[in-house]
């Protein structure tokens, strides 16, 4: 076994939008311990804040929550606990590492909900489905030599902030660095190594503190892809695809009113039953709510990108009968953006699913199906 026993890292903050940054930490940190043998990582937890936490551009949590789902999407083992935010007001982070700890331990031992949370990690559940009958009878006299440790996985600001006067209890610091422990990700402008040996409290406990140095430094933070969004601008590659979407639809953080890019990827064409030498296929469409949808068309791969904006003309339910195939009738000026309408679009044209546009010399069509995924 491995000398730290077994781990859960729980990330507490605000996700608002959830960035690139925030899903590396995990990666970074379960490498690192798992490198040094300091433990094993059986699950990772991102834990939003309550909507109470007041922080400025906190958008409600069950934005914050469908963002993270989005974000975390392709992750096989970290997941998101809720149960913060279900509270009926801000939770200290002491008590939300001791409910998760509690859970996970109880869930081991047999005294489990027979309903176990939607956040409780696979490895978990596993390992208690694989128990023998005798690991199991210790478990439940008690005696749990190999319960889980949630450790608080952190930025270096956020172990910084424990010296913001007023922000942690002294109590609470002591509980969550001497009980739980840290996994701190190194960030620009903060040095937790000196942070550490300034305090009396951290230095006591410095065995419990794991200092993971993020050598693929990435500054990106929440507040950064708030300001692109806000200015209109592109924050695309700072986060997920599916996240900056989402952002958009419901216009969050100030987004402007929305004009959306899509990529034609022409080289994804040859995989699809392909009908003219035109054919393209849009990747990422979102949903169909907004008014002005620009589509990059690439006839050709060697000429430049032309534009058409497909627009929806009234309201309809965008339920497209099976047989049904709507036209898109581009004005005929050459590589000037085209107007074009759209009276339906399938019911399949979602986010994450791309739709196939069928194109010739005076015509262009979505067609429905012929979805790939992002
Ligand atoms: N670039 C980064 N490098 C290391 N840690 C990070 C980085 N961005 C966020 N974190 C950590 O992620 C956790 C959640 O942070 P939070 O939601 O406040 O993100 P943020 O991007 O710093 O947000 P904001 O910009 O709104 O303050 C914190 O522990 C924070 O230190
Ligand atoms: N006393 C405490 O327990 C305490 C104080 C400040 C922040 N926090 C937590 O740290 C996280 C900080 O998130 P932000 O970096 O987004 O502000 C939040 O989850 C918040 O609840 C806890």
């Amino acid at each position: 076994m491995t000398k730290g026993g077994k781990i859960v890292i729980m990330a507490c903050g605000s996700f608002s939008p959830p960035t690139y940054m925030h899903l590396r930490m995990f990666e970074i940190a379960k490498d690192y311990i798992h490198t040094l043998n300091l433990g094993n990582v059986v699950g990772g937890l991102v834990c939003p804040v309550h909507d109470a936490y007041g922080k400025k551009d906190l958008v409600p949590a069950h934005h914050r929550i469908a963002m993270l789902k989005l974000a975390l999407r392709s992750s096989s083992w970290v997941k998101i606990s809720e149960w913060e935010t279900q509270q009926s007001g801000w939770t200290r982070t002491r008590l939300t590492l001791q409910h998760h700890q509690d859970t996970i331990n109880n869930y081991l031992t047999g005294q489990n909900d027979p309903d176990p949370p939607s956040w409780l990690p696979d490895d978990i559940i596993n390992l208690n489905s694989l128990d023998e009958p005798d690991n199991l009878m210790e478990k439940l006299n008690g005696n749990v030599p190999d319960g889980v440790t949630v450790k608080l996985l952190c930025g270096a600001d956020l172990l910084e902030s424990f010296a913001t006067p007023g922000l942690w209890s002294d109590e609470d610091l002591e509980t969550i660095v001497g009980r739980h422990g840290l996994v701190v990700v190194s960030r620009a402008g903060c040095d937790p190594g000196r942070f550490i040996y300034e305090s009396d409290m951290l230095y006591k406990h410095r065995n419990n503190v794991i200092l993971v140095t993020n050598y693929i430094a990435n500054e990106v933070s929440s507040t950064q892809i708030r300001r692109l969004v806000r200015r209109g601008e592109s924050a695309k590659y700072l986060t997920d695809d599916a996240v900056l979407a989402y952002v958009r639809q419901h216009r969050l953080y100030g987004a402007p009113h929305c004009i959306t890019e899509y990529n034609i990827l022409n080289d994804l064409i040859a995989s699809y039953d392909k009908r003219s030498p035109q054919d393209v296929i849009m990747t990422s469409p979102e949903e169909t709510s907004f008014k002005n949808i620009l589509i990059s068309i690439r006839d050709k791969p060697s000429i430049i990108d032309e534009t058409i904006t497909v627009k929806r003309p009234r309201k309809t339910n965008f339920l497209m009968p099976n047989s049904h195939t709507d036209s898109v009738s581009p004005f005929c000026e050459p590589l000037k953006p085209k107007m074009a309408y759209v009276d339906k679009v399938p019911s399949t044209y979602v986010p994450g699913k791309a739709v196939k546009i069928v194109s010739d010399a005076t015509e262009h069509k979505i067609d429905k199906g012929g979805g790939c995924p992002l």
